[in-house]
């Protein structure tokens, strides 16, 4: 079992079930319908049904789950915008403005937001701000003080975190989702810089060359690909010797990736659905899946982000996303547009007649 510092990864049991695989497909070919007529929305409900353990299976209190961090390799231009923007899009996230808020609120998913190492430690909203944050719904956004520092080192001049700060990370990870209630986790991050952060993590982990992991981010243009590649070199040139996954994740990694790779280690190890957003969340759920295969059974990828690496870490998790819409915002965006699907496909399990109960001919021959 891989660990760093005072982290050892938990053990996270293969759950696959023939036989419930085989009930799953009996209870969908007995619905009122052609056979896999649902397209790949019984994929899915198959997944949730498997994940879930049950031939009915419901959603319960959805947690989104928004971690964020600055990284000490923004100062190096790696990023369309200045590194304020990280606390500031924490603000907006918590006062109900952001894209994340908003979809949120829209489909009644609970959202937890964390810092996780922002550069200036983010305030807790006022009574005020929160019932405006709220907007008639149930919850307000909610802030959690999980700082393991302000911010990462530079990782091109050295490791952007020590073992013990990862292990911190990775541990409050696992922490967060123990107090959280229900059965799915989605996956959102805000980090200026990180879109580096996941290239790193792609290219050292699945031996991808550096400039086929590394886009325009928030918006660079050729020239700033350019100089992005070049930093991004430095890096992983300057931690070299970081190869196995919790090395490369401290080496190169932030906060924000290691906050959320703890809490999908520790939502698989509770059998919670994992829904996962655009190339930052992805790259958690892939430092995971190299400690921890089995993870991958919990996940479902929400969509295919813009940003050119995240086919190739998709690819390298053989993942298939639902949507693939050219989103390229993070925060969590893309897992709660794709959430509506998730509910249809637990409803057609539990709620459409079959064929028997609803005295339907069924398929001649
Ligand atoms: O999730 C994605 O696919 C994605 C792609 C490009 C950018 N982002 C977001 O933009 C920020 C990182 O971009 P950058 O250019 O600063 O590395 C960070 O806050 C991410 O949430 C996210
Ligand atoms: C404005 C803005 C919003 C974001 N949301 C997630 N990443 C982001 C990056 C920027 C720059």
């Amino acid at each position: 079992m891989q660990s760093i510092a005072h982290f050892t990864t938990p053990q996270i049991p293969d759950i696959t079930d023939p036989a419930l695989t085989a009930r799953l497909q009996h209870t969908l070919d007995q619905k009122t319908k052609p056979l896999g007529s649902l397209g790949r929305l019984e994929a899915l409900a198959l997944r949730l049904g498997h994940i879930l353990g049950s031939t009915a299976p419901a959603l319960q209190q959805p947690q989104m789950l928004v971690c964020a961090g600055d990284h000490g390799l923004a100062a190096r231009g790696v990023s369309a915008f200045p590194a304020d923007v990280t606390g500031q899009m924490v603000h907006n996230f918590l006062a109900g403005g952001a894209a994340v808020s908003v979809l949120a609120r829209q489909h009644g998913l609970a959202l937890t937001v964390v810092d996780c190492g922002v550069a200036r430690a983010v305030e807790p909203p006022t009574a005020a701000s929160t019932a405006a944050a709220q907007n008639g719904t149930a919850s307000p956004p909610r802030l959690l003080q999980r700082r393991v520092a302000a911010g990462t080192q530079d990782a091109s001049c050295g490791p952007a975190m020590t073992p013990e700060q990862c292990a911190q990370a990775l541990a409050n990870g696992q922490e967060i989702v123990r107090g959280l209630p229900g059965n799915v986790l989605l996956l959102g991050e805000m980090g200026i810089g990180n879109t580096s952060v996941a290239s790193l993590l792609l290219a050292r982990l699945g031996g991808v060359d550096l400039a086929a992991c590394t886009g325009a981010g928030t918006g660079l243009d050729t020239e700033g690909i350019a100089r992005k590649r070049a930093v991004l070199q430095q890096a992983l040139q300057a931690n070299a010797q970081a190869t196995s996954p919790l090395q490369a994740l401290a080496a190169l990694g932030g906060f924000e990736v290691a906050t959320l790779t703890g809490a999908v280690l520790q939502a698989a190890a509770e059998r919670r659905v994992i829904v996962v957003d655009g190339f930052i969340s992805s790259a958690a759920v892939f430092v995971a899946s190299r400690l921890q295969p089995t993870v991958l059974q919990r996940c479902v990828f929400a969509h295919r982000s813009g940003e050119p690496g995240h086919s190739l870490m998709l690819a390298q998790m053989q993942a298939e996303p639902l949507l693939d819409w050219g989103l390229r915002l993070g925060e969590g965006s893309g897992a709660a547009l794709a959430w509506p699907l998730l509910v249809s496909a637990c409803a057609i399990l539990r709620e459409m007649a079959s064929f028997e109960a609803a005295g339907v001919a069924e398929r001649l021959g």
